[in-house]
C-alpha cells in the first residue's frame, strides 16, 4: 500500500502539490488523472523521493520513505516514467536486466533464474525478436514496452506508471491494459484517457492545480459536472446496456478557439 498524507511540493516559488492525500491499496490499480500541469508526474516523483516534499508524509507499506535508503525505494517501487531516455548503446536485454538488478542487487544478478525472468518479461511485451537490438534502433512505442518489461522483471511489490500507453498502437495499448494488474500488487498509473481510466482503475485521484479535486471509485469521480469544471470542457457520459461507461467531450458552447472570431461574428 502507498499512502500520501497532506503532501506539499514547492519549486521555483510555485506550489506544485498542495496538501495532496490519497491511498493506493494493495491489490488495486489507482489512477491519477487531471489536466496538463495538474501535478500528476510531480506526485509520482514525490512517491519515490525524486522531488523534495516540504510537508506531509509518504509511506510505502507503512514505512515512511524519508527513513528508507534509496536502494530500498528502488527495489520496492518499480517506475515507468513518461520520458523514455535510456542509454542508446544498451541492448533491450541489458535494459530489462536492470529491473532484475534492482530486485536482486548487483552481486546476485545473472544466473538462470534471472535470465529467465528477463526473457519472460521481454516476451510478455512482445519484444523477443528485438531482444538483442540496441535501444537506439527502437521506436517510441517499442521503448515504452522495454520500460514495461523492465518493471515486470523487477517484480516489485509496487509500480508507478506515467502514461504507459501514450506511444502505443491499438493492439499494444490493449496488451498493456491487460498487463496492468500483473506488473505489481499495487499499481499507481497516470492516465489521460478517462474512458480507459474508468475501465481499468479501481480508484481515481483527480488532480487540478496541484490539489485533489476528486477521489474515489471512477463512477464517483468521473461525473460530467466535475470533469467540465476541471478540464473546461462539455462532457456527456454514456453508458451501454452492459454498464460500460464512455465519455464524449466537446468545447463548451460559449467557447471559441479564436476569440477574435467571436468578436467579429
Ligand atoms: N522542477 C520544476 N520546477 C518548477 N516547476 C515545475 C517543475 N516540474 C514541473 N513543474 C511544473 O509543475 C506543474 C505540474 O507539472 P507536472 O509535470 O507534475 O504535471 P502533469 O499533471 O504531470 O502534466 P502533464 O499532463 O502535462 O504531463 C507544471 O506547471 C510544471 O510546469
Amino acid at each position: 500500500m502507498i499512502e500520501a498524507a497532506a503532501v506539499t511540493v514547492r519549486s521555483g516559488g510555485r506550489t506544485l502539490l498542495d496538501a495532496v492525500s490519497f491511498t493506493a491499496p494493495t491489490g488495486s490499480v489507482t489512477g491519477i488523472v487531471g489536466p496538463n500541469g495538474g501535478g500528476k508526474t510531480t506526485l509520482l516523483r514525490a512517491l519515490v523521493r525524486a522531488v523534495p516534499v516540504v510537508s506531509g508524509r509518504i509511506t510505502v507499506d507503512g514505512q515512511d520513505i524519508r527513513t528508507r535508503r534509496r536502494r530500498w525505494i528502488a527495489r520496492t517501487v518499480a517506475e515507468v516514467g513518461q520520458r523514455i531516455d535510456p542509454d542508446p548503446g544498451l541492448r533491450v536485454v541489458d535494459e530489462v536486466s536492470l529491473g532484475g538488478l534492482a530486485e536482486r542487487g548487483v552481486l546476485r544478478a545473472g544466473g538462470t533464474a534471472h535470465d529467465e525472468q528477463v526473457a519472460g518479461a521481454i516476451d510478455t511485451v512482445g519484444l523477443t525478436p528485438r531482444a538483442f537490438d540496441r535501444l537506439a534502433t527502437l521506436s517510441g512505442g517499442e521503448l515504452q514496452r522495454v520500460a514495461l518489461a523492465r518493471a515486470l522483471a523487477q517484480r516489485a511489490p509496487h509500480a508507478l506508471l506515467d502514461e504507459p500507453t501514450n506511444h502505443l498502437d491499438l493492439r499494444h495499448r490493449l496488451e498493456v491494459v491487460a498487463l496492468l494488474r500483473t506488473i505489481a500488487p499495487t499499481v499507481v498509473v497516470v492516465l489521460h484517457d478517462l474512458d480507459l481510466a474508468a475501465r481499468v482503475c479501481d480508484h481515481l485521484v483527480l488532480l487540478h492545480h496541484g490539489r485533489v479535486a476528486g477521489a474515489g471509485p471512477p463512477r464517483d469521480v468521473l461525473h460530467p459536472g466535475l470533469i467540465d469544471r476541471v478540464y473546461d470542457v462539455s462532457t456527456q457520459r454514456l453508458e451501454d446496456a452492459a454498464g460500460r461507461v464512455r465519455f464524449e467531450f466537446s468545447l463548451p458552447p460559449e467557447r471559441h478557439l479564436h476569440p477574435d472570431t467571436k468578436e467579429s461574428s
